[in-house]
């Protein structure tokens, strides 16, 4: 199987090209700026049409959370028309196409875990971009799948495990809201993940949630990841739990984001590893590197 990916260094484009290899059967194809740029319309396509593969998997996107809220036109640009050109020429070659989505989709007033089918009502302009561009996607190309992931970390790129290592080289404490909760999850099962979907033969189509198991906070997410490092040597912190009001961003963030991922791993036989497992082997390869 032919599979194009969006992006060359992102953590889910890197997770990939490491994943691909237990994948003999998927020739992966990366391809980022400044060949496909997705502020540029039509550069997309003219790279799948090149390629003619028979998957294409958009890996790229606008993450950049706080500065979406002052360059909307960006994040709606490559989040929303952007992923839809990309279905719209993977259809064209006829290729499927697996677009990935955000738990940032949902406004966070949920009491338990969303599932693929609650009313997404978004809360920040990265939000809103992305459920536009699920909306694209559905409407250019029958044969898409839309996985919904969160919290993305890994030994890749900008992530918040890496950000709070790097914070403890120079701290004592760090102070991490407490009130927001949801599911950190490993780039690398994602990859995983999306390949193990993409070969396994089921007829692609619809709307999957993809989280580790169980739920934090952000402060016992960075607590966690303290604990893994300062057993290995590497660099801790102290945790001091604080408010949403304690920590002032430009875009808010929902309050609950918990993601039920018990679809995707029904309709696949995959099982996500819990969010604890993900984080330290993260936290090992960071740390021992
Ligand atoms: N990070 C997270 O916490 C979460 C991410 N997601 C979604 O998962 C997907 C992957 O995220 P993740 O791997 O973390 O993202 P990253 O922020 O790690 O990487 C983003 C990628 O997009 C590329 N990119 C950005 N702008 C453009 C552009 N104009 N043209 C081409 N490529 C561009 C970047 O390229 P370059 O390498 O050149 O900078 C990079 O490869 C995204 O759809 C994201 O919305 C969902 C939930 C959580
Ligand atoms: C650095 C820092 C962050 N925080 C808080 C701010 C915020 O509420 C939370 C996480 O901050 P970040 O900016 O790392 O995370 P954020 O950019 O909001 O992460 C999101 O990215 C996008 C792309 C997604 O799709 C989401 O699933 C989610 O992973 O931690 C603190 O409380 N103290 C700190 O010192
Ligand atoms: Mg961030």
């Amino acid at each position: 199987m032919k599979i194009l990916v969006t992006g060359t260094d992102g953590q889910v484009a890197r997770s990939l090209r490491e994943r691909g290899a237990q994948f003999p059967d998927c020739e992966i194809n990366f391809v980022g700026r400044p060949e496909l740029d997705l502020a540029r319309p039509g550069s997309a396509a003219a790279a799948i049409e090149r390629l003619r593969p028979d998957l294409v998997v958009n890996a790229a996107a606008y993450t950049a959370v706080d500065l979406a809220e002052t360059e909307p036109e960006a994040a709606f640009r490559i989040n929303g028309d952007a992923a839809g050109e990309v279905a719209r020429a993977a259809h064209e070659v006829g290729a499927a196409i697996i677009q990935l989505s955000t738990d940032y989709v949902f406004d966070g007033t949920a009491t338990a875990p969303y599932r693929e089918d609650d009313k997404t009502a978004p809360i920040n302009v990265y939000g809103r971009s992305k459920v536009a561009g699920e909306e694209q996607v559905r409407s250019a190309n029958p044969e898409h799948l839309i996985i919904r992931t969160s919290w993305v970390h890994s030994p890749f790129g900008r992530n918040f495990v890496k950000t709070m290592l790097r914070l403890a080289e120079d701290r004592d404490e760090v102070r991490i809201v407490a009130d927001q909760v949801g599911c950190p999850t490993n780039a690398l099962d994602i990859a995983e993940g999306i390949l193990t979907a993409a070969t396994s033969g089921k007829g692609s189509g619809g709307t999957y949630h993809f989280a580790a198991g169980g739920q934090c906070s952000w402060a016992e997410f960075a607590a966690e990841i303290f604990a893994v490092s300062s057993g290995l040597g590497g660099p801790t912190a102290d945790v001091t739990p604080i408010s949403t009001a304690g920590f002032p961003t430009a875009a808010p963030r929902p309050r609950y984001s918990v993601l039920d991922s018990s679809r995707f791993q029904q309709e696949f036989g995959f099982v996500i590893p819990r969010w604890q497992e993900s984080v330290a082997e993260v936290v090992r390869r960071l740390v021992s590197e």
